[in-house]
């Protein structure tokens, strides 16, 4: 009975959804290139070819398909409630098709020869097993709902937990293809809730399937004529629900590119780090007049489905009305003829609308089922590519005493590090941002990275990171090469001191620890390891002013979290890399928002933490990288002079160059 009324209330909504005015007459063929050309790249309509293939019979061919996805998913969910939910289904309809042919024991006894009373008594025993099966169908209806609406959780952690470990884990460069983003999100906002949708419509459409063959039974069992007329109201039905449900889709890939960008400007327009500057640029008529472009499109389009929808649902509607008179016209004649009596022609009537509540549930359930697999296929394909895009010696085996066969271990003890003639392009770019680098750093040396924006730096540090894999060359720790070790593995032996880093919204010490280290208990010394950390980078003096310590909330969207200013927030993300205490700190930009003070003490530091490990330092402050051991230029992706500071000064080059200009500008007292 719940199902029922869910089942109904959704179709009310759907068909009010359907009802909308169309003011516009605009519709999702609009053309985009005329509206919005910056979203008429192929790429957003990526899918067009999709469409073509929703029609009844693919609905026919995928359904079976999409339940066995859906029984698969909520069997792995849970089989207890996955078992309980399809036998309880499958007892209520055997109830209502018993229910049906005890009616016709209690019609039969009501239409004999005979006085009222004797009448009346002859139908009692049916009656009790009309009662009887009602009242045991609502309850197994009940049992049913119960397990059902245990299992719809249970799925939909499963969901998300398949799409989080593949999102995490995927190579890094996937997540600067646009393509694989916009997957993404069609995934996370509409595939992933569709899970559990796709669940509940597949149990929905097991109930209305066997109410269906309930009622068809039933009607069978009176006469073999009667089980037509009823397939024959379901026709229109499905065709209406067929092409609103294609149509529906059709337009949410028209819009996903429009829903993406509107998306980014809503995040522009509320997140508190973007406030200040959005005021300052007087950014405001600029974002409001963007976004209303945006959603003006998108009203447009959804007007134009909503009133294609209304026609499509009054010519169903219509086309029903037609079928149910049919039916009854056809069963007038029957009775008329005296094919049937009265008793079973009066069953066959009840058989009939309990047929037909079924076959109102079971083409909405299909075509949810279907409207909704469509968002889960969008879901399951995106996972397969995502799990398709992680790199396959991306983790560590994940027990056993040591790595696998054919698995090498990075050196904890490295003497040298190489980098050989490593080239790298960013997929979907054209030119390569590093062509034939390479570079060597030994054991307790501080390697500097130099050279003008743009000239392939943190790409190289990324390669040297084991955070993207080079096109071609090698990165080797003595005689390992990184493409031997697993992932997880090369980071656990990097540090990152990261140019963009993360103000992860959690406390100083987390901030400082990210998870690593032991949580302190209540009234407990602090961790040597991070005290020393924040000592080095200059941390301590940060948390010393927060109310609340190590403790403090370091995010002002929450009570009694605190903010940091850049320079703050920097040291922190220092101490970070420090923790780790890894053989190999990388440490890109690390002073570009420090005091002069901090900049100084901490370039000193960073020389002190080389001791026993080996630093890569990229900086544009060449004031702190004369102390180098080695400096690397890079010019256009390739290395175009190398030594020590000395050495590239007597040179002349770019380094020179940089270098003397950043020392004018100090020595002639105007610089900056
Ligand atoms: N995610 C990316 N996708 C495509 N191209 C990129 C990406 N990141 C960087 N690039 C390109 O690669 C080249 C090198 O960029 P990189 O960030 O390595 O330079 P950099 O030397 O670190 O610069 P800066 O001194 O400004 O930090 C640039 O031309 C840049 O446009």
């Amino acid at each position: 009975m719940g199902a029922r009324l869910r089942i109904a209330g959704r179709f009310l909504l759907f068909a009010r959804r359907r009802r909308r005015p169309d003011p516009t007459g605009a519709g999702p063929d609009d053309p985009f290139e005329s509206q919005l050309p910056e979203l008429s790249a192929h790429v957003w309509h990526a899918r067009d070819g999709e469409l073509a293939e929703t029609g009844m019979g693919t609905m026919a061919r995928r359904l079976p398909a999409v339940i066995a996805q859906a029984a698969g998913l909520a069997w792995r969910a849970n089989r207890a409630d996955t078992a309980a939910t399809i036998s309880l289904n499958l007892a209520a309809g055997l109830f209502t098709a018993f229910g049906l042919l005890a009616t016709t024991g209690v019609l039969t006894a009501l239409f004999s020869a005979g006085p009222t009373p004797g009448r009346v008594r002859d139908a009692l025993p049916s009656l009790a097993l009309v009662a009887g099966s009602v009242a045991l169908r609502s309850g197994l209806q009940a049992a049913a709902g119960w397990t059902q609406a245990r299992l719809e959780p249970q799925v939909q952690r499963l969901v998300e937990l398949r799409l989080y470990e593949a999102t995490t884990a995927a190579d890094l460069t996937a997540l600067d293809d646009s393509a694989f983003l916009d997957d993404l999100q069609r995934a996370e906002t509409r595939g992933m809730n569709a899970a559990p949708q796709v669940v509940q419509h597949a149990v929905d459409v097991l109930t209305g399937a066997v109410g269906m063959i309930a009622a068809a039974g039933t009607l069978g069992v009176l006469h073999p004529l009667l089980l037509p007329l009823l397939l024959l109201t379901a026709v229109p039905e499905g065709w209406a629900s067929v092409r609103g449900a294609r149509m529906r889709y059709a337009t949410m890939l028209a819009l996903v590119g429009v829903a993406r960008r509107k998306w980014i400007l809503s995040n522009l327009m509320t997140e508190r780090r973007h406030a200040a500057e959005v005021r300052a640029f007087t950014m405001r008529p600029f974002l409001l007049g963007e976004y209303d472009r945006f959603a003006a499109h998108q009203r447009r389009v959804e007007l134009g489905l909503a009133r294609r929808q209304t026609y499509v649902k009054i010519t169903g509607d219509a086309l029903k009305g037609v079928a149910t008179a049919g039916v009854y016209v056809a069963l007038g004649v029957m009775l008329w003829r005296g094919w049937v009596p009265l008793a079973v022609a009066g069953t066959a009537v009840l058989a009939i609308r309990s047929g037909q509540t079924s076959l109102v549930n079971l083409v909405f359930a299909v075509n949810q089922c279907y409207e909704e697999g469509l968002y889960f296929g969008d879901y399951l394909a995106f996972c397969d590519t995502a799990e398709a895009r992680i790199p396959r010696r991306a983790l560590s085996p994940p027990s056993g005493p040591g790595p696998r066969a054919g698995r090498r271990v990075l050196p904890a003890a490295f003497d040298r590090i190489r980098v050989r003639d490593v080239t790298f392009t960013y997929p979907g770019s054209d030119a390569p941002s590093l062509n034939g680098v390479s570079l060597e750093m030994r054991r307790g040396e501080v390697v500097a990275l130099v050279g003008e924006n743009g000239s392939g730096k943190t790409t190289l540090s990324r390669i040297m990171a084991g955070l993207y894999d080079p096109d071609g060359g090698e990165v080797r720790w003595d005689d390992v090469s990184l493409a031997d070790v697993p992932q997880d593995e090369v980071w656990s032996r990097v540090a990152v001191i990261a140019q963009e880093y993360t103000h992860w919204p959690m406390t100083a010490r987390q901030n400082i620890t990210m998870g690593r280290g032991p949580e302190r208990r209540a009234g407990g010394p602090e961790d040597p390891a991070v005290l020393a950390a924040a000592r080095a980078s200059g941390a301590d003096e940060v948390v010393a002013d927060l109310a609340r310590g190590y403790d403090t909330l370091l995010d002002r969207r929450f009570r009694g979290g605190a903010e940091l200013s850049g320079g703050q927030w920097q040291r922190l993300a220092v101490a970070r890399g420090f923790y780790r205490d890894a053989p190999l700190l990388i440490c890109d930009e690390p002073t570009a928002s420090l005091d002069a003070r901090a900049e100084h003490l901490l370039f000193d530091r960073i020389r002190d933490h080389a001791a026993g490990r080996t630093v890569l330092l990229i900086t544009h402050r060449l004031a702190s990288v004369r102390y180098a051991d080695r400096i690397y230029v890079l010019e256009h992706g390739k290395v175009t002079e190398e030594g020590d500071h000395d050495a590239l000064m007597a040179a002349g080059g770019l380094y020179a160059d940089l270098y003397s200009l950043q020392a004018a500008a100090y020595r002639s007292g105007d610089g900056v």
